[in-house]
């Protein structure tokens, strides 16, 4: 009986090691076909499907069809549109989604990106001008704010003994009459 119940045992644990093994084969053989099959987009390629039908978008050099998202993504369709033709990992991570927002992005993985092929992040040219270049009227108005900063203590202080003068003056006229 005990025999018995033993051999069940290490049966069981023999068929969990078999499939242990198995999954085991099975994801590294899965690994390597994915592995070889993953494209490599430019981003001219990528950027060319840009509209509701045919949604693609970039995000961190990896490239996400997100066409069949669309209409459940809860920030709308038309921000994913909106965010085609560009690298679009910036806007994804300012509105700080979700863990499960980005595991739910691998879904709609079809490739990468050569990132050698984006374009260069077009800054406003008002940000790039250099500090040297603010108007020469902040010097003056810097050195005008330090001089009221002793000036107006100095003047609470001269109001301050001018009022207990007053003060003096009343009591001692007061006493007088
Ligand atoms: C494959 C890519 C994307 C997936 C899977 C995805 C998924 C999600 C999910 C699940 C949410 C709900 C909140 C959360 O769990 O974080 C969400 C919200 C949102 N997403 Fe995305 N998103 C993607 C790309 C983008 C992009 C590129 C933008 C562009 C700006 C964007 C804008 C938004 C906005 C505005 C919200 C609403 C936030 C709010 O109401 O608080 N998403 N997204």
């Amino acid at each position: 009986m005990l025999d018995e119940r033993n051999s069940i045992t290490v049966k069981k644990h023999t068929v969990r090691r078999k499939d242990h093994l198995l999954l085991s084969i099975l994801s590294s053989v899965e690994e390597a076909v994915m592995g070889s099959s993953t494209k490599t987009f430019t981003f001219e390629e990528v950027a060319k499907h840009n509209h509701k039908k045919d949604c693609w978008i970039i995000i961190k050099g990896k490239a996400y069809d997100v066409t069949p998202f669309l209409d459940d993504h809860p920030g709308g369709d038309e921000v994913l549109v909106t965010a085609t033709e560009k690298d679009a990992t910036t806007d994804f991570e300012d509105i700080g989604h979700s863990d499960a927002a980005v595991e739910m992005m691998q879904t709609y993985f079809v490739g990468n990106v050569d990132t050698t092929s984006l374009p260069a992040a077009q800054v406003p040219n008002e940000t790039l001008r250099p500090p040297a270049q603010a108007p020469a009227y902040n010097n003056q108005s810097s050195g005008f704010v330090k001089i009221l900063q002793y000036l107006v203590p100095l003047l609470i202080l001269g109001f301050a003994f001018a009022l207990q003068y007053y003060g003096k003056k009343t009591k001692s006229t007061e006493s007088e009459n």
